[in-house]
């Protein structure tokens, strides 16, 4: 039984008011012990987000963090500085931050070593473009972007973290993946880690971005490797978010 994970990421929005209205509604969750719950505000707002979600059982994430342990990297930040403000663990390799900041297979897997070894949480972002997906290429963007991290740092590498399958196609833009669209690559991809471990393979907790409501995710939570969602404009209103998270209790 693999345990329900569910993560609204902010991406960038929110300010402290909004932010504080927010955390507010996200108070409810405090009576959902039985399923992993996440959020990743911006940056700045981390201290205030965990002030916030403190005693609901709701852990906060950032939504990047650097391969770097320090020194001058101006703009970045550390996995130690997470630790010390209190956060649970990175999202990385989101799409954005391939697409936008040019982040390769080679420094997404650095900052996911990064996090592992400070005893966070690291979340794996995969997923492939449109045109790849009309190209048939889709197992094969995942699956290169999974074995980065698999065949430099081993099964292992993937105890306590998440994998999120994310078709760039699919985020922001109100076209959801089918639940068998879904379902299909997230089979794929336990099976690429089950030719390193099988016992992991069946561990891992393989999560669907792109897209989700509370209108949609039932359907999404039913198909047998989807085991959570990374949620991003959704998870902005409070009521859509919750709906999200009470979903996911049927995998129980
Ligand atoms: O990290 C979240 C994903 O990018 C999904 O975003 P979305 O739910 O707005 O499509």
């Amino acid at each position: 039984m693999r345990r329900p994970w569910v993560a609204g990421n902010w991406k960038m929005n929110g300010l402290r008011e909004t932010n504080a209205l927010l955390a507010k509604g996200l108070s409810l969750l405090a009576a959902e012990r039985e399923i992993d719950i996440c959020v990743a505000p911006p940056a700045p707002y981390w201290l205030q987000v965990v002030d916030a979600m403190e005693g609901t059982g709701v852990r906060v994430l950032a939504q990047n963090v650097s391969e770097h342990a320090g020194g001058a990297h101006t703009g970045e930040h550390s996995v130690s500085m997470l630790q010390d403000c209190g956060l649970a663990g990175a999202l990385v390799g989101h799409s954005e931050r391939r697409q936008l900041h040019g982040e390769t297979d080679v420094v997404v897997a650095e900052k996911f070593a990064a996090v592992r070894k400070a005893g966070l949480q690291p979340v794996l972002c995969v997923g492939e473009t449109l045109d790849e997906r009309r190209a048939g290429e889709t197992l094969s963007v995942v699956s290169r972007q999974l074995l980065a991290v698999l065949e430099s740092q081993g099964p292992d590498a993937f105890d306590g973290a998440v994998l999120a399958y994310e078709p760039v196609w699919a985020i922001g833009t109100g076209l959801t993946a089918t639940p068998e669209q879904a379902q299909a690559v997230h089979a794929s991809l336990r099976a690429v880690m089950a030719a390193f471990d099988a016992d992991r393979a069946g561990q891992l907790r393989i999560v669907y971005g792109g897209s989700v409501k509370a209108g949609n995710a039932a359907g999404l939570f039913a198909m047998p490797d989807i085991d959570g969602a990374l949620v991003g404009g959704a998870s902005l209103d409070a009521q859509e978010f919750l709906g999200i998270c009470h979903a996911v209790r049927q995998r129980l």
